[in-house]
C-alpha cells in the first residue's frame, strides 16, 4: 500500500483488538463495506467505496480524529473523554455496543466503603485524567489539600490487581458484567460515567472532499445500529381492544393495522425496542392479543 492508494480516500479508523473488535466487524458487514484486511497490515482499502480502514488502538483514535488526521471513526466514549478530545470531534451516533461503566472499586473486605473513606490515599487507573477530574472534586469538597489530596497512578492494563498487589487503596476501571472486580476482591462504590461505542467525526477535517461519504456510510451504520435495536411484532387481536393494544405497541410513526378475513378482528404490525419484547409480549397477551409474533430486522433505514 502506498500514499497514492490512499489518495481521494475517507480514512476510517476502527479499534485494532480488545472489546469493540468483532462488533465494529459485523457493523461494517452490515453496512455492507467490503475489504480483505492482509495480515498484521493496520490500513487497507475498501472495495467498493472511497475508504480506506485505519486499524488502530480504540485509546488512540480520538486524537487521530480529532487532529483531522482520520476522518471518521469508531472508539468509546470513554476514551474520548480521557483524551480530552470532546471539543475536536463530533459523536455522529451512539452504536449501542461496548456499553459499561467507568467506576470507583475498593476491596470488599476492609475500611473503605465510600469515596469519601478513599479521599486522600491511592488511586490506580488506565484513566488517569478521568480519574483526576473525578477526586479533584471529591477532595474539593471535602477541602483535602497538598500532600491530603488523593493521588492517582497510570497503569496500562490488569488495573484490578493493584488493589492485591498493595499498590492502591483503590481503581477506577471499567466495569460491564461485574466478573473481572468480583474475582478480584472488589465492589464499586460510585460511577464515573457510563460510557459505550460511538462513531465519531473530526471537527477539523484535512480532506472536507470526503463529506459526502461520511453522510453515506453515517446513515448505512444508523440502518445497523437500529436493526439491531428494533424488531418488528405482529399479532392479532379483535377491534374493540385494539385501542388498548395499540397503546403498548404504538410504533415509531404510528402501527400498520390491516383487516383479516375473520369479522372485527386486525392484525397489527409495529417497531418495538429488541430489548423491551419480552415484557411487551406479555401485556400484549393480557390485553387480548393473539399470535403474537416477532420477527428480526436484518436491515433498516428509520
Ligand atoms: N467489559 C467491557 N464491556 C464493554 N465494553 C468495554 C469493556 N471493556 C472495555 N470496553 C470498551 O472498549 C474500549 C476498549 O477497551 P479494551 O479493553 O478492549 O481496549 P484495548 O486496551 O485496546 O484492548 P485489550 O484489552 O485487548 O488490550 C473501552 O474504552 C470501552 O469503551
Ligand atoms: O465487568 P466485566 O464484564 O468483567 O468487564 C470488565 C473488564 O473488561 C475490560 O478489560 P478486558 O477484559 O477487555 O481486558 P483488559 O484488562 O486487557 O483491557 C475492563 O478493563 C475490565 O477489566
Amino acid at each position: 500500500m502506498n500514499a497514492e492508494s490512499l489518495e481521494g480516500r475517507l480514512l476510517f479508523a476502527i479499534p485494532k483488538k480488545g472489546r469493540l473488535y468483532d462488533k465494529c466487524i459485523s457493523l461494517l458487514a452490515g453496512a455492507d463495506i467490503q475489504f480483505r484486511r492482509s495480515n498484521r497490515l493496520d490500513v487497507c482499502v475498501v472495495l467498493n467505496h472511497p475508504i480506506a480502514l485505519v486499524f488502530l488502538p480504540a485509546a488512540d483514535i480520538p486524537s487521530f480524529v480529532g487532529k483531522g488526521d482520520v476522518d471518521l471513526g469508531i472508539t468509546g466514549h470513554d476514551v474520548i473523554l480521557e483524551a480530552q478530545m470532546q471539543g475536536l470531534v463530533t459523536q455522529v451516533l451512539r452504536l449501542g455496543f461496548g456499553k459499561c461503566s467507568l467506576q470507583v472499586q475498593v476491596p470488599e473486605v476492609g475500611s473503605i466503603k465510600t469515596v469519601d473513606d478513599l479521599a486522600g490515599k491511592r488511586v490506580v487507573s488506565s484513566f488517569k485524567n478521568l480519574s483526576q477530574g473525578y477526586f479533584n472534586q471529591v477532595d474539593s469538597r471535602l477541602q483535602l489539600t497538598g500532600a491530603n489530596r488523593t493521588t492517582i497512578e497510570y497503569v496500562g492494563g490488569s488495573v484490578e490487581a493493584a488493589c492485591a498487589l498493595g499498590l492502591a487503596d483503590g481503581i477506577v476501571d471499567l466495569v460491564e458484567s461485574g466478573d473481572t472486580m468480583r474475582a478480584a476482591g472488589l465492589h464499586a462504590i460510585a460511577t464515573v460515567l457510563d460510557t459505550e461505542a460511538v462513531l465519531i467525526k473530526s471537527n477539523s477535517p484535512k480532506r472536507p472532499d470526503v463529506a459526502s461519504i461520511i453522510d453515506v456510510i453515517t446513515t448505512r451504520i444508523a440502518g445497523v445500529v437500529a436493526a439491531n435495536k428494533y424488531v418488528v411484532c405482529q399479532y392479532n387481536i379483535s377491534r374493540d381492544k385494539l385501542a388498548a393494544a395499540t397503546l403498548i405497541t404504538p410504533g415509531r410513526k404510528a402501527p400498520t393495522i390491516s383487516p383479516l378475513e375473520e369479522d372485527n378482528w386486525v392484525g397489527v404490525s409495529s417497531m418495538i425496542e429488541k430489548s423491551k419484547s419480552a415484557s411487551i409480549m406479555d401485556d400484549l397477551m393480557k390485553a387480548g392479543a393473539e399470535d403474537i409474533l416477532i420477527f428480526n430486522l436484518n436491515n433498516c433505514r428509520v
